[in-house]
């Protein structure tokens, strides 16, 4: 019987998300369930593997459940995952040793602070293309390593493991057989040189991490083994793994030097091709690997936000203003401007370009005719705004001047963010229709991979636009609006 269908495994930092594709890159089936965000002090973020094991699971199966897919319609599985959250755990029980320390974590800062302080800043963004900050996997792992009883002991004798979250579901999903990882989420974990492709000794020595308890990293889109029978009743290939905003870099089918996109989910990350070219930052944006593929390793510039889509939860959970995030659109049409309040919402610090971990969230410019719809409406600009401090450092550091911004994530929905960003860029923004490009990037590379589809040309054909959003804005406004801007983010940096 021939083949029907790729299972995407999508691991995001809220929720666990499964979706089968056909041949066309069609959603067939989707399924999605939330865990348990932890967070023991102010600042510090983590998850329970098990539960994203668990829920990641129960997705996949409900999601075949729906339509009463048989594992032998599945020709691949693809993972795609929240990139730089770490975990470690025993190689032969297979329990975590601690609970996963998450990307948005700022437990290391002070780790940081210290390699800082010994001068690695050059030598770290020389050779991982990262700037050093909390947010990588490597102070996380010295961090479990250093303050969990027994652990480092453990790992010096070979029995602990780390991985990201793409190699801790591969474990799982082959019953701790195989211990892998793919070459874009080395790339985030501040301990691998991605030019000499290889684990970096003189950054382990450093943190003090025994190489033996690291993941082999592989390529992006290849056949890594099979799921172990009794887990879906039949065996399935698992093919393709990307770090999930490499993977909808992939899904937005940007294959060429010079193309970008722009996910708006929890965070907001903007990735730009630069293709075999590992091209190095001088605007605070970071170099990382795009993925391994056709044994070939390309490269990408990324600005990371690590507060977009965040921000509307807040508004929702905390101070409970909107009881749905796409009530946000309603209310902020509902008033001409935000009334000059700005909303800062740097609550995990600042990611690119200013990379501050002691900046924190601020709300300015009230006065007393500040309302509700005026916090709301700012709060959706504060990610437009990321977005444009982002753009202008990346057409500076690749001189390639951007007049499209292809977009995606659940944010996107929001039609006034949308145009918004448009106005404030002064380029146009496109939506295409399917909006899940982080799990169809996954879906194409293990489709690839087993020849479900030929090549990328196959699969390009399968984009297609849901909206185009034109700028509509006056350029005085916009600067006016921006600057504004800019004066706000000063004030909340450096404050924690
Ligand atoms: N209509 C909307 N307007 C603004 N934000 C939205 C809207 N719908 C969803 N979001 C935000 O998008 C995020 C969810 O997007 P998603 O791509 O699923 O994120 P992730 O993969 O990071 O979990 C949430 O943070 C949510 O607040
Ligand atoms: O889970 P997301 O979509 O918020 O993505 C998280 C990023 O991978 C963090 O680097």
């Amino acid at each position: 019987m021939s083949k029907k269908y790729i299972l995407a495994l999508d691991q995001g930092t809220t929720s666990s998300r499964s979706i089968i594709f056909d041949r066309n890159g069609s959603i067939i089936s989707s399924s999605q369930k939330e865990f348990t965000q932890i967070y023991p002090q102010p600042g510090w973020i983590e998850h329970n593997p098990v539960e994203i094991w668990e829920t990641q699971l129960a997705s996949a199966k409900e999601a075949m459940k729906k339509i009463n897919a048989d594992p032998s319609d599945i020709a691949g599985i693809g993972i795609t995952n929240q990139r730089e959250t770490t975990v470690l755990w025993d190689k032969n029980t297979g329990v975590p040793v601690y609970n996963a320390i998450v990307w948005q974590c700022r437990r290391t800062a002070d780790i940081c602070d210290d390699l800082k302080e010994k001068g690695y800043s050059d030598y770290i963004k020389e050779n991982t293309g990262l700037i050093i900050d909390a947010y990588f996997s490597g102070t996380k792992i010295k961090w479990i390593l250093d303050n969990v009883e027994g652990v480092r002991e453990k790992a010096e004798n070979g029995d602990i493991l780390f991985g990201t979250i793409d190699s801790w579901l591969v474990w799982n999903l082959t019953k701790g057989k195989v211990h892998i990882t793919d070459y874009s989420n080395a790339s985030r974990t501040m301990i691998y040189n991605i030019k000499d492709l290889k684990w970096d000794d003189r950054i382990l020595k450093e943190l003090d991490i025994p190489e033996l308890i690291l993941p082999k990293v592989v390529q992006s889109s290849m056949f890594y083994d099979n799921t172990y029978k009794e887990l879906f009743g039949e065996e399935i290939p698992i093919s393709g793994m990307a770090g999930d905003q490499q993977s909808a870099l992939f899904g937005q089918l940007c294959f060429q030097e010079g193309m970008v996109k722009n996910t708006y989910g929890t965070g907001c990350f903007m990735l730009m091709n630069t293709g075999e070219k590992a091209v190095t930052s001088n605007n605070g944006l970071l170099t990382t690997i795009a993925w391994g593929i056709d044994n070939k390793i390309e490269y990408a510039l990324e600005g990371s936000i690590f507060v977009a889509g965040a921000s509307i939860q807040w508004l929702r959970d905390e101070l409970k203003i909107i009881n749905d995030a796409a009530d946000s659109e309603y209310f902020a049409s509902k008033v001409e401007d935000t009334n000059g309040v700005y909303v800062v919402p740097a609550f995990t610090g600042l990611g690119a370009p200013h990379w501050d971990m002691y900046a924190r969230g601020a709300i300015l410019g009230l006065t007393r005719g500040a309302n509700r719809n005026h916090i709301i409406r700012a709060t959706l600009e504060s990610i437009a705004y990321q977005t444009k401090d982002v753009i202008g450092s990346m057409i500076e550091d690749s001189g390639i001047n951007l007049t499209v911004l292809k977009v995606d994530g659940g944010a996107t929905a929001n039609n006034f963010l949308m145009q918004f960003q448009s106005d404030i860029l002064d380029v146009n923004v496109e939506r295409p229709e399917v909006t899940e490009t982080t799990a169809l990037g996954a879906a194409y590379l293990a489709g690839l991979a087993v020849g479900f589809w030929k090549s990328k040309g196959e699969i390009s054909q399968n984009w297609s636009i849901n909206r185009k959003f034109k700028p509509d804005m006056r350029q005085q406004k916009r600067d006016e609006l921006y600057n504004g801007w800019k004066k706000a983010v000063e004030r909340s940096k450096n404050y924690a």
